[in-house]
């Protein structure tokens, strides 16, 4: 189910937006799970795993790892008949050390928990080496280019700057030097409280067991836990017929590196990272101007829906478009598909055909100087062992209930095995996988605790940025009218606030949606300086069950950014008579 606007950002490409038969056959990952992955679509995940050969190529058959001898002494534990042990190593071992790992790992020490957490490639996974770390190194960076190259901003500020430029390099360091920083905090926080790192591949064996070690099969360490957690994340999903070469054809993963800045490249898919690299290239892009005075573009959106961002709340979208797309060497082409991306080779350029996305048919083919691959993620779930535990995936994913507990083929839980972050493909978020991890450990350590994904921010790092928790407008309608109740909508303008005037960042609004006979908040979307900020009031509000009655009280400082969330809250109108809990309960997803 799709429970709000980052979640329908999240899994739209790979999974529910688009047409299946756009994806079968070539791109094994997330269609045909029980395929290897395509490492030819994979782009850095061969690199990050070198060491172990291949995903799973190399993987053994269960039977085959069931039948090593293995002379660990970790294995004392172990019963003989293959049952479950009766005492284990550890309280809980996690399997991956993204953010999600991280998270289930600090709060389980916090909990007294004896944990280990198995990495088969660097500390910190995507987030922090090959996504938000230094995906927001490189927006900080293209965030003041912008800014230093808005002459009429600058003379709005009485500023006078010479012409502002950057060194490539030295902004990629940025950006590496940020995630090599980040990751070294991350393992030493765990180091220092006392959670095993266990180097290698980490497979499920059985109930309780988990072996890990290298990926060509040959006999691992094996480990016992009472608890396990999957957080083994996600790749770029590159739908077939796209030939990545990671030069010219590139997903994220390159991008990060910022090897080049091309003159003109095609972004395929419009959502976070699209939006977010398009903001990149276009403050750092070149600034050519021909003899007519025809400014070159910079970037191409590729978008198989029939709006840019389709993930966002359709008013916020039009406000993005007229903001961070018309203005800007930006142009798209909506409703189309690439089916066939061939990067450049022998001086020519690289190729991208178009088909339409409703009927089928050849569209358009276009020749530009890159292409950078933002179609979605796809879970990285192959060879984990799962099918000892009877558990069948969902085009990768690995299928959980609200608390995160692994379901088996007959969709029952499996006892003491859970699923976090990228992998369940709940919301693929840093802070979602996170917060699933602790609710995780909340629950094995005797607290039933349910996320209430409806309550988890999101936001998209763009100049200005954009945030957005709970439910879209055209979302809220439709469960007001399948439930019965009445739905308001409240906007406010950054135009009206002094802060935003002060720093001649006016352009903004915030949109709440809401129930005005209970005052309970079902959405709230904001587009403007620092949205991403912002949006916290009222993602805790929502978490909470705090109703606009209540937080429209709420005082807040002045002259600050967060009085237009405060503005928003008090336009709010609710009946008179509310009162009472929050009728609709949040709805865990
Ligand atoms: C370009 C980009 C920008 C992003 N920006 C943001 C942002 O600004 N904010 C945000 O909230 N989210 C952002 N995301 C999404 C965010 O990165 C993911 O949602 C998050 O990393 C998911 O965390 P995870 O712990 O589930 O998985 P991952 O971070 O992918 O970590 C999984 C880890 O498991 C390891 N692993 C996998 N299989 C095994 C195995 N069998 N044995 C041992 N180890 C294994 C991997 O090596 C990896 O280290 C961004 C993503 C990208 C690509
Ligand atoms: N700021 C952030 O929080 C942030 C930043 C970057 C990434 N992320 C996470 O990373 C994940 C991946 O981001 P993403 O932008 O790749 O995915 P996304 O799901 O946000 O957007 C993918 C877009 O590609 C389009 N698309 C898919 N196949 C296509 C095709 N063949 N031709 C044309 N268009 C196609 C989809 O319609 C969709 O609009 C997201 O789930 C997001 O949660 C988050």
């Amino acid at each position: 189910m799709q429970s709000s606007a980052a979640l329908s950002l999240s899994q739209s490409a790979a999974a529910s937006t688009i047409p299946k038969s756009n994806y079968t056959v070539n791109h094994s990952l997330p269609f045909s799970p029980s395929k290897p992955i395509n490492l030819r679509f994979c782009g850095l995940r061969r690199e990050a795993f070198s060491g172990f050969s291949s995903l799973s190529r190399s993987r053994p058959p269960q039977s085959k790892i069931r039948s090593h001898k293995i002379n660990s002494p970790i294995l004392a534990s172990l019963s003989d008949n293959g049952s479950a042990p009766k005492s284990f190593d550890y309280d809980l071992v996690i399997i991956g050390a993204g953010v999600g790992g991280h998270g289930a790992a600090l709060h389980a020490v916090e909990k007294g928990l004896k944990t280990a957490i198995i990495e088969g490639d660097v500390i910190g996974g995507t987030c922090v080496n090959r996504g938000c770390v230094p995906s927001k190194a490189l927006l900080a960076v293209s965030g003041r280019m912008r800014e230093l190259q808005n002459e009429h901003h600058m003379k709005a500020l009485g500023l006078q700057v010479a012409a502002a430029g950057y060194d490539r390099q030295g902004v990629a360091d940025h950006a590496n030097n940020l995630a090599t920083k980040i990751r070294n905090n991350l393992t030493n926080s765990m180091k220092a409280l006392g959670v095993d790192i266990l180097t290698g591949v980490g497979s499920i064996l059985g109930p309780h067991k988990v072996q890990y070690g290298k990926r060509d099969g040959s006999p691992g360490n094996i480990v016992t836990a009472k608890d396990i957690i999957i957080a083994t994340g996600s790749v770029p999903f590159v739908p077939k017929g796209i030939e990545v070469d990671g030069k010219t054809v590139i997903t994220s993963d390159h991008a990060l590196k910022l090897e080049t800045v091309p003159d003109w490249i095609a972004i395929v898919g419009s959502g976070y990272i699209g939006l977010e690299f398009s903001d990149v290239y276009t403050a750092l892009g070149s600034e050519i101007i021909d003899v007519i005075d025809w400014v070159y573009l910079q970037v191409t959106f590729i978008e198989a829906l029939d709006q840019l961002m389709p993930g966002f709340d359709p008013e916020i979208g039009k406000l993005a478009q007229r903001v961070l797309i018309n203005p800007r060497k930006i142009d798209y082409h909506t409703g189309v598909f690439a089916t066939k991306i061939t990067p450049a080779k022998n001086g020519k350029p690289v190729t991208i055909e178009l088909i339409d996305a409703k009927t089928k048919e050849p569209k358009d083919t276009l020749e530009v100087d890159a292409a950078l691959i933002a179609t979605g993620r796809a879970p990285f779930t192959d060879g984990l062992g799962l099918d000892s535990v009877h558990v069948e995936r969902n085009r990768g994913f690995v299928p959980v209930d609200e608390r995160m507990r692994v379901l088996d083929f007959k969709g029952d839980p499996v006892p003491h095995l859970y699923c976090i972050g990228d992998a369940n493909g709940k919301m693929m978020l840093a802070h979602a996988a996170s917060a699933q991890g602790i609710s995780v450990v909340e629950q094995i350590t005797g607290r039933d605790h349910v996320l209430n994904h409806l309550s988890i921010p999101a936001a998209c790092f763009t100049h200005p940025e954009i945030s957005m928790v709970g439910l879209t407008e055209p979302q809220a309608r439709e469960k007001a009218d399948k439930e019965g109740f009445e739905v308001s909508v409240a906007k406010t303008s950054f135009k009206a606030n002094t802060k935003a005037l002060a720093e001649n960042e006016g352009e903004g609004i915030a949109k709440l949606i809401y129930r005005p006979d209970n005052g309970e908040i079902l959405g709230v979307h904001i587009f403007g300086l620092h949205a991403a900020d912002l949006i916290h009031e009222a993602s805790n509000a929502i978490a909470l069950g705090t109703r606009i009655q209540d937080i429209k009280l709420a005082v807040h400082a002045h002259p600050t950014l967060s009085e237009v969330i405060d503005e928003l809250f008090k336009s709010a109108k609710v009946k008179a008579n509310a009162s009472g809990p929050v009728a609709s309960e949040p709805v865990a997803v």
